[in-house]
């Protein structure tokens, strides 16, 4: 199976409800989805979100990179060597780690087709079922106690709670959603980068004195800030995962070096794809360490391929943030893997399954 070209279309799916984190705000996924076409007529499916402020890529950015950087590496290459055509894609050029992630998913896609299993089959196997928390969005107090009874009343037995805005309204934002949901949720708290690292400490210690268990704080302090991580994780009794500060192999190295954070977060969108995460997964494995897998503003295309990763090595993925799916107003997918509410599973199909995206508007080339 060889590939003869890459094309491009924009999917757009509207939020049940805007998505609001210290970062920014987004009212609808508005997604590049890359599809690798080979002679034999299948064709593989990726994608990649904007999501710039965290990986820096943007909609030209991702179409571009992919046209004139990896795109011409791949073009005439054989599916079967897939180690080689990873190594290709992530050669092809520094950072774009998105724009690599979403021909990392289309080609792993073919791959499964290729050999006729699901992809997390040919990853190593494991247990087809995995549960998913649900973001709540940071906003008024009032609004963030109803949206996470809602999410409890949904199903949801972890909610990924945004905070990171002003630190003194933040604190009294966990301890009311966690007098309302006590003993039916977990809270995970994301700052998204929003503290200083004294900020977190206080806030956490405050929490901590006042009861409050949390399963764990996100991206406390700044990406780059790893010393202020390490400050953080130092000092506080809740177990601080590393997001923004970790994209690639290499940068897990040096924080788990460092002893900058008890977690790690693995995004597709981050690691530049399917090969990374894995191999950070491994890692972390080695060492001990636990991983989240999480997702950015992905249809259940992207996150499809994040789940075949976490049910493949869920030795070391033991949280799961893959609720990009649950926040959108409709699945534009047909086939692949099924997400309702918490409980995501994978079927058998070959590759991720999909069969069908509806709406999508295609990029002319
Ligand atoms: C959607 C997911 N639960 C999430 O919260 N991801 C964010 C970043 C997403 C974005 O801004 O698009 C995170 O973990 O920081
Ligand atoms: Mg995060």
């Amino acid at each position: 199976m060889k590939i003869t070209d890459i094309t491009f279309g924009m999917l757009r799916v509207p939020l049940k409800t805007p998505f609001k984190t210290a970062l920014r705000t987004v009212n609808q996924v508005e997604d590049i989805v890359v599809m690798v076409h080979t002679d034999t007529g299948q064709i593989g499916y990726g994608e990649a979100p904007a999501t710039a402020v965290i990986t820096g890529d943007t909609h030209g950015s991702i179409v571009d990179a992919i046209r004139h950087y990896i795109s011409p590496r791949l073009i005439g290459q054989d599916i079967a060597n897939l180690n080689r055509l990873t190594h290709l894609i992530q050669g092809s050029m520094e950072k774009n780690s998105s724009a690599k992630a979403a021909v990392e998913i289309a080609i792993h896609d073919l791959w499964g087709q290729l050999y006729g299993a699901p992809l997390y089959k040919l990853l190593g196997g494991g247990d087809p079922v995995i549960t998913t928390d649900i973001t709540i969005s940071v906003d008024y107090i009032d609004k963030m106690v109803a949206d996470s009874v809602a999410a409890v009343e949904r199903g949801f037995e972890s909610l990924k709670i945004k905070v990171g805005k002003d630190i003194g309204v933040d604190i009294e934002r966990v301890k009311a959603i966690y007098a309302a949901v006590e003993g039916r949720a977990l809270l995970r708290l994301d700052a998204n980068q929003g503290w200083t690292a004294k900020q977190a400490v206080y806030a956490l210690q405050t929490l901590e004195e006042a009861g409050i268990k949390l399963e764990l704080v996100e991206q406390p302090v700044k990406a780059r800030d790893l010393e202020g991580m390490r400050y953080v994780t130092e000092r506080v009794h809740t177990p601080v995962m590393a997001d923004e500060s970790v994209f690639g192999p290499m940068e897990v190295i040096e924080l788990i070096r460092m002893r900058a954070a008890d977690i790690i977060n693995i995004k597709l969108m981050k690691t530049g794809g399917i090969s990374n995460a894995i191999k950070i997964a491994d890692i972390a494995a080695l060492h001990g360490i636990d991983c989240m897998i999480g997702c950015m503003l992905e249809t259940s295309i992207s996150v499809a391929a994040a789940v075949h990763v976490a049910v493949a090595r869920a030795d070391a993925i033991s949280k799961v943030d893959l609720d990009g799916p649950s926040l959108a107003q409709f699945n534009p997918v047909d086939g692949g893997v099924i997400f309702n509410e918490s409980e995501i599973s994978v079927t058998d199909a070959p590759g991720l399954g999909i069969r069908e995206i509806r709406g999508l508007e295609r990029i002319a080339a």
